[in-house]
């Protein structure tokens, strides 16, 4: 009764009102069941982003007992990652969820734990480390070599996106490839095959393995606990494997096969400090979620639209060309990391892609005191909202970069061309987020990104969409990435 009398009276000294209310019949059980139906057709983004225009940018609802306020309002968003950082945190939930899989490393950790990791990884993303276009070159060769030489030949690109950029974070922050491109699972349409065997294929599909658990128990809210089968077990274990052999290197560098010198390694860093293997495990995890899965499902969603808007496809490599031209093999010039960021339609594409696909589409934090949202209370939602100690606070930048007061009418179709008319400024766009925990690796993503459609638009003239696949088309789990890119490529 006390805390309920000083709420109120909080939330009135701030001229809080409620926002406006989530249908939540039954401790929000409906509510519950219409996510869980909307994931196993594939649309659950979608389901979410819908919520919006019908009841308000922000509101207050019921989702399997817990209450929920969900946001796409940018200045909340700001409030909860900038302004007020201090009274939000990623909230025990998150921690205890995503611990069988990640640890304590900087996606599961608030307070110190978080600061120190920040601060160990803040020298690895550099100028000079981020610009070392040589090194990316050496794999995004070897995911050309894998693509078919035939003209009208089928191939298969997100699998070979996945290997790349867990070819190059595995270099950049363990300072050597695992090199999963060169692997002889990986046939030629690009496909993983079937069955295990070598380590990085296992590896790779026992991580989306643990990360599709993390987020099935994600959606049981406080009984994420209740999903722990020996499948998800055992696809840890695999991918912890694998990271042990990197930490074990770290601790013991004369088994390390290649020396590095000169870079800051991240893992090399952190081992001067700790000889504690399970803490080197964590936070190597945590970093290797964020490079592989984020950049892999930027560049596959990238070609996906490419495929689908030809036109754009042949802007794009007008630019590409005219800047960096063609050598005598066809293949092009090697563009520098800062000639890169001169191609303004590339950026505009690659814009346009993170806003309709961002890599990571629902975040959000759990207040650790009273506070307030400054938008979403009252029928016009422009009144503060008092947020009590404990309220978890949802956002969804899949439904914020589709807001069609924010982008035009044409907010859900994909048009590169509105990065040049303004839009997108401030909060209104955060595939990245925003804040103290901004995204630490945006820039090198960004370069590998660019890089790797600079490479392969300069050797393809065309590329069309097969149309062999009919399964869904999203593959969503802590990040999101198309299930399949299956396009068939002409050479220039
Ligand atoms: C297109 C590519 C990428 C996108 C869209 C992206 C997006 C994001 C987002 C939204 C967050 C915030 C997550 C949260 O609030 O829980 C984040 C955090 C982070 N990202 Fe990225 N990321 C990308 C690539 C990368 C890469 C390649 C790296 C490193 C190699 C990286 C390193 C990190 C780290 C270390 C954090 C944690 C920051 C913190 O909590 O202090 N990211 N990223």
């Amino acid at each position: 009764l006390i805390t309920a009398h000083q709420n109120r009276k909080f939330a009135k000294s701030h001229n809080c009102l409620p926002p406006r209310r989530l249908p939540s019949a039954f401790w929000g059980l409906p509510n519950w069941v219409h996510i869980m139906r909307a994931a196993k057709r594939g649309d659950v983004l979608e389901h979410i982003a819908s919520r919006f225009p019908k009841y308000g940018n922000t509101w207050k609802g019921r989702i399997l007992f817990v209450t929920s306020i969900g946001t796409i309002e940018p200045e909340n968003i700001k409030t909860i990652l900038a302004t007020g950082f201090k009274d939000f945190s990623l909230g025990s939930e998150r921690h205890d969820n995503f611990y069988p899989l990640l640890g304590d490393g900087i996606f599961t950790l608030d307070g110190a734990g978080w600061e120190h990791s920040r601060a160990n990884l803040r020298p690895q993303f550099s100028r000079d480390q981020i610009s070392d276009i040589e090194a990316l070159e050496v794999h995004v060769q070897r995911l050309m070599n894998r693509l078919p030489e035939g003209d009208g030949k089928v191939a298969d690109l997100q699998p070979l996106f996945y290997c790349l950029t867990l070819d190059s974070a595995t270099e950049f922050l363990f300072g050597e490839s695992v090199d999963s491109l060169l692997s002889p699972e990986l046939n030629p349409t690009g496909a993983v095959s079937g069955r295990g065997g070598e380590e990085q294929m296992s590896f790779a599909r026992a991580f989306n393995v643990s990360q599709a658990y993390l987020i099935k128990r994600a959606r049981l809210r406080g009984l994420y606990w209740m999903i722990n089968p020996p499948r998800f077990r055992r696809s840890n274990a695999i991918v912890h494997a694998l990271v042990d052999r990197y930490v074990d290197m770290a601790l013991h560098p004369e088994k390390r096969t290649r020396k590095v010198s000169g870079k800051y390694v991240f893992l090399d860093a952190i081992a001067a400090e700790t000889k504690d293997a399970k803490y080197l495990r964590d936070q190597c995890l945590n970093i290797l979620l964020a490079g592989r899965d984020t950049t892999a499902g930027l560049l596959g969603f990238t070609f996906w639209l490419l495929a689908r808007h030809p036109h754009v496809y042949q802007k794009l490599r007008e630019e590409i060309l005219s800047a960096f031209g063609t050598s005598r093999n066809g293949e092009g010039r090697r563009p520098s990391f800062s000639a890169l960021k001169d191609v303004t339609y590339l950026r505009y594409v690659l814009n346009e892609t993170l806003r309709l696909y961002p890599s990571v589409p629902l975040n959000g934090r759990t207040a650790v005191r009273n506070t307030i949202l400054p938008r979403g209370g009252g029928e016009d939602g422009l009144s503060p909202v008092f947020i009590p100690k404990g309220q978890r606070v949802d956002y969804t930048c899949y439904g914020l970069h589709r807001r069609k007061d924010l982008y035009g009418e044409d907010a859900d179709s994909f048009r590169p061309e509105r990065w040049a008319e303004g839009v997108g400024r401030g909060w209104e766009f955060l595939p990245f987020n925003g804040g103290p925990r901004i995204c630490l690796g945006q820039q090198y993503a960004l370069t590998e990104a660019a890089y790797t459609v600079t490479r392969i638009l300069q050797k393809y003239a065309r590329i069309e969409v097969a149309d062999t696949y009919t399964g869904p088309m999203m593959d969503l789990t802590l990040t999101m990435a198309p299930k399949k890119v299956l396009l068939k490529l002409w050479k220039a």
